[in-house]
């Protein structure tokens, strides 16, 4: 039977591209069972992106059975403007400004490049941590397309044809995401280790 694997988040719009990125190929037996819960974790308040993220699966091992085998994502949107800030932050700054208050954080700056960061932590059934991160460039722009999912209507990845990920079909934003590259790496994983690893 295939392990399970939760994925601990409360945003519908991550598990969404997250069910999608790690779908079995056509054909293929699914080789683990993706589950999702909805518990609050605490983020810390650090510049490593990595640290938050190891953070958050340790709280979520602690609210599990132990040998759970759990993940989280932290995703970080970096203004080069700002030495990298809102970063982790930006969930915050979108809850009081929105993508145009973001935007305008950046009004006085000719330099409206930013870097989208996913960091994916994986707590596996022996309860030992793994990290893997992704990364996209690109700028920040006013906004254009749909306002379903966070930041993406104004940013503008630099693969993306001028488009904005929210101009992009999710199929083509997941081509070259930072989300899709550390998930790339997560199913690296998880394919390479053997049958049990999980
Ligand atoms: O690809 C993305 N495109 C646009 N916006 C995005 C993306 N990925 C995350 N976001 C937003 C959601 C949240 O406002 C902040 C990240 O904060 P972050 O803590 O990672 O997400 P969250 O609290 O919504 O979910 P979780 O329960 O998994 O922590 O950036
Ligand atoms: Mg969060």
């Amino acid at each position: 039977m295939a392990s399970k694997i939760v994925f601990v988040t409360g945003n519908v719009n991550k598990l969404k591209e997250v069910r999608m990125l790690l779908a079995p190929a056509e054909g293929q037996v699914p080789a683990f069972e993706l589950t999702n819960i909805d518990f609050d974790l605490d983020e810390l308040q650090d510049s490593s992106l990595e640290n938050i993220a190891r953070h958050k699966v340790s709280q979520a091992q602690e609210k599990l059975a132990k040998g759970t085998a759990v993940f989280v994502e932290d995703t970080a949107l970096c203004f080069d403007s700002y030495n990298g800030l809102p970063g982790a932050y930006v969930k915050w700054f979108l809850k009081s400004v929105g993508p145009e208050g973001l935007v305008r954080m950046l009004a006085g700056f000719d330099n409206k490049k930013a870097e989208a960061v996913t960091t994916v932590a994986f707590a596996d059934s022996n309860g030992q941590i793994h990290v893997f991160q992704g990364k996209t460039q690109g700028k920040v722009v006013d906004p254009r397309g749909s306002r379903e999912f966070g930041w993406d209507c104004i940013f503008e990845p630099e693969e993306g044809a001028g488009k904005t990920y929210a101009e992009m079909e999710k199929k083509d934003k997941n081509q070259i995401s930072q989300r899709s590259r550390a998930f790339a790496l997560l199913s690296k994983h998880l394919n390479g280790a053997s049958n049990s690893g999980v």
